[in-house]
C-alpha cells in the first residue's frame, strides 16, 4: 500500500456534543479538553496509519481561532502530513457546528508529533 493511500485510510474523524461539564466559566469548552480530545484523535490517526505502538513526543503550535460555545457539535479531524523514518506528524483541525442551523466553521489547528516504539520502548521505523 502506497504512503498516499495509508495517509487517506487513515483520516480519522470523531463528533463529540460539548455539554456543560467540559466548559469553563465562558461557557466555551476547556482548552485543556480541546487539547486532550485533540491529543486521541491523532494518537488513534498516527495508530490507524502505522499499526504500531505509538507514542507523542511532541506538539506544535495549537491555535484557538474560534471560541467553542456549549450546545455546540463538533469535529475533530486528524490526518498525517509528514512521515519520518520513525515518527509521524499529524494535523488536527476541530470544527464547530450549531446544533439546529447549518453552520460550520474551523476553530483550532494543531499538529502532533508521534514516535513507533517497540516492546522495550526504542524506536522502530514507521513502515
Ligand atoms: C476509559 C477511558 C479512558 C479515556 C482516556 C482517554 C485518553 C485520550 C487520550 C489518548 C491519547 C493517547 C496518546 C497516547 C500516547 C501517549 O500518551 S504517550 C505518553 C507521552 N509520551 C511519552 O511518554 C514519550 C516519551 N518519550 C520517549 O519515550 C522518547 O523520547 C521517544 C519518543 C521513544 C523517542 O526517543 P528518542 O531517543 O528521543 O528518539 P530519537 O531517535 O532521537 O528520535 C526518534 C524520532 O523522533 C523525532 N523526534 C524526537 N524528538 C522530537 C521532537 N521534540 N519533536 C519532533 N520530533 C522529534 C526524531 O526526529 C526522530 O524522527 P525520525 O527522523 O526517525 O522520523
Amino acid at each position: 500500500m502506497t504512503s498516499e493511500v495509508r495517509i487517506k485510510l487513515s483520516e480519522t474523524r470523531i463528533f463529540k456534543a460539548v455539554f456543560p461539564n467540559t466548559t469553563n466559566h465562558y461557557d466555551t469548552l476547556f482548552g485543556g479538553t480541546a487539547m486532550h480530545l485533540m491529543d486521541e484523535v491523532a494518537f488513534i490517526t498516527a495508530t490507524r496509519f502505522s499499526r504500531q505502538r505509538m507514542v507523542t513526543v511532541s506538539s506544535d503550535r495549537i491555535d484557538f481561532k474560534k471560541p467553542i460555545p456549549a450546545g455546540t457539535i463538533v469535529e475533530l479531524i486528524g490526518k498525517v502530513t509528514y512521515v519520518g523514518t520513525t515518527s509521524l506528524k499529524v494535523r488536527v483541525e476541530i470544527y464547530v457546528e450549531q446544533m439546529y442551523e447549518n453552520t460550520r466553521e474551523k476553530a483550532v489547528n494543531g499538529e502532533f508529533t508521534f514516535v513507533a516504539i517497540d516492546e522495550n520502548k526504542v524506536p522502530v521505523k514507521i513502515l
